[in-house]
């Protein structure tokens, strides 16, 4: 259950040095007025550079006014729908456009009513993922396509396969979209030219990650049945206290705490909930992170773990930042607690705030282009998906893949060079180009690998990350060295009217993002598995064995 709309919103600094760190920024922040500025969008607050991009992404310090007047026509359209019998929702949405509606309907139905989410979130290429959705009961489902730019190749690919089978079954395709996006994209002229159920526009003056409050975040948990009126008031309640300049503020404190440690080389923020009530708040609160700070080689990196007792959390070192959701705990070094729709403004703001402290601009994403275009290049290239240089090594099939490698004869040496790669302090993304439901037990990579090495560990589902960490990757601080792993395709999916499939893209996406981290500099261990399952397993017993 939620916290009540009331619920104090509290940011505790538990680490008595970061909150001397912290104190000193605390006060410039409180000096300089920032927050009552920010509270009046006020864009000159990240510097000239910033200022044109500040201009056009500030509307979300008062979406829990704005976005009230949608409650009552997201209600009708919910009622439409229901009396049609459709009370199946799927989400068709990346990043910003997926994150925040994931864990408003988790975190307000518990984690499953009779087994099952009120929503499905379907933020992959992965062909076996996208087919499960397929096979739900598409005669009581209502695809949401959110897309903010109306162009993102993964929310495309599923609205055409959607509208595909939606025909297919004998169902008026268009009378089951629902399209979220801003103004004028070529999302929203394709809606009104099919004669879409229905188009909510999106407050065109807020960022992706920005957006959890505004109709991306609210149509999909709405038509899900979420009280989104009650999220918007916590939202309300908290605005007061966040936009004071006083060094109470719980996102000043926040902000500045994370900047202090970031200035002092902790630049890993390790979150961990601890009993919040809030499903999966990390994974949207990952995105904000990364995408807002990680560029000009600064910024911090999110690390979700499984619990406050996980490896990176209990053991972290001097590079990292550790942070709960819900009550301090363990070696929690800052606490936040407070409602859904508190804790989504506490964390805009403070992150802006950061922003303003490392010195970066938080709005833009400079960095996320580069692995779009690798990836459309491999695909408009000759068809080939990047798995086709000859593999370094192959062991009980997976194929081992790495230019930079030392021509290891294991799959077990072959990670010992990617982790001797890693500078002290450094970190390892493990990047699962795979089935989040049916591989999830390739998250236990994560932790393995962490308790083995030592080093901070980050778990992404790809291409989900790349509108999330991936940003970071590029543009933070580099050191960190990647576990790329992908999956052969049993049962590949067309993509209506684009000459590649679910799982050329899928592989394309993954080829294309390695392509550039290799060109920053950084190593990519590329691992095929030719079986998912036995390879998760293989690859699992390999990890525990490596040590730094
Ligand atoms: O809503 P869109 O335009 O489809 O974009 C989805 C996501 O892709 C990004 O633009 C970049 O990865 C994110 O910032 C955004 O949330």
């Amino acid at each position: 259950m939620s916290a009540p709309v009331e619920a104090p919103l509290t940011v505790s600094l538990v680490d008595p040095q970061l909150a001397e760190a912290a104190s000193a920024l605390v006060e410039k922040l409180v000096t300089d007025e920032v927050a009552s500025k920010l509270a009046r969008q006020d864009d000159t607050l990240w510097g000239p550079d910033a200022q044109d991009e500040a201009s056009k992404r500030l509307s979300w310090v008062t979406l829990y006014e704005s976005s009230k007047p949608l409650v009552e026509r997201l209600t009708a359209l919910r009622g439409d729908l229901h009396g049609e019998g459709v009370d199946r929702v799927v989400l068709a949405g990346m990043g910003g456009s997926s994150l925040a509606p994931e864990v408003i309907c988790h975190t307000r139905s518990g984690s499953a009513v009779g087994g099952r989410h009120p929503i499905t979130v379907l933020d992959t290429t992965d062909p076996g993922q996208v087919r499960d959705a397929l096979a739900g009961d598409l005669s009581r489902t209502v695809l949401v396509v959110s897309s903010k730019s109306g162009g993102t190749v993964e929310t495309d690919s599923q609205r055409r396969v959607f509208a595909e089978q939606f025909a297919a079954n004998g169902i008026d395709a268009a009378s089951r979209m629902v399209v979220v996006t801003d103004p004028g994209t070529k999302l929203g002229d394709q809606a009104a030219e099919q004669g879409y159920r229905a188009t909510v526009e999106a407050d065109p003056a807020v960022g992706g990650r920005y957006s959890a409050l505004t109709a991306f975040g609210l149509v999909p948990s709405a038509l899900a049945g979420v009280d989104v009126g009650g999220l918007l008031d916590e939202a309300a309640a908290a605005a007061p206290e966040l936009q004071r300049d006083s060094a109470d503020n719980p996102a000043i404190q926040l902000g500045s705490a994370l900047a202090a440690a970031h200035n002092a080389g902790a630049e890993k923020v390790v979150l961990a909930d601890s009993g919040s009530g809030l499903v999966g708040f990390g994974d949207w609160a990952e995105q904000l992170i990364a995408e807002s700070t990680g560029k000009q080689g600064l910024g911090l990196l999110p690390v979700v773990v499984e619990s406050p007792d996980a490896p990176g959390f209990a053991d972290h070192g001097h590079d990292a930042t550790t942070v709960t959701i819900g009550p301090a705990v363990g070696n929690a070094q800052i606490a936040t607690e407070g409602s859904l729709g508190a804790q989504f403004l506490l964390w805009e703001t403070a992150v802006a705030l950061a922003g303003r402290l490392i010195g970066i601009n938080p709005f833009d994403q400079p960095d996320v282009e580069s692995a779009k275009q690798a990836t459309r290049d491999l695909l408009d290239g000759d068809g080939t998906t990047g798995t086709d240089e000859a593999p370094v090594l192959v062991e009980g099939g997976i194929e081992v893949r790495g230019e930079w490698l030392r021509s290891p004869s294991t799959l077990v040496e072959a990670l010992g060079q990617l982790i001797a790669e890693a500078p002290d302090g450094g970190y390892v993304a493990v990047q699962a180009y795979l089935d989040r439901l049916d591989d999830a037990s390739a998250e236990v990579l994560r932790p393995e690998i962490a308790k083995n090495t030592g080093l901070q560990t980050t778990f992404g589902w790809g291409p989900r990350f790349l509108h999330s960490t991936g940003q970071y990757h590029k543009g933070g601080h580099q050191n960190g060295v990647f576990l790329q792993i992908t999956g052969s395709v049993a049962d590949d999916l067309a993509i209506p009217d684009q000459p590649f499939t679910f799982g050329e893209l899928q592989h394309a996406q993954a080829a294309g993002d390695a392509q550039v981290i290799s060109q920053h500099g950084r190593p990519v261990l590329r691992l095929h598995l030719a079986d998912r399952a036995a390879g998760l397993v293989a690859l699992t017993n390999a990890v525990a064995e490596v040590r730094r």
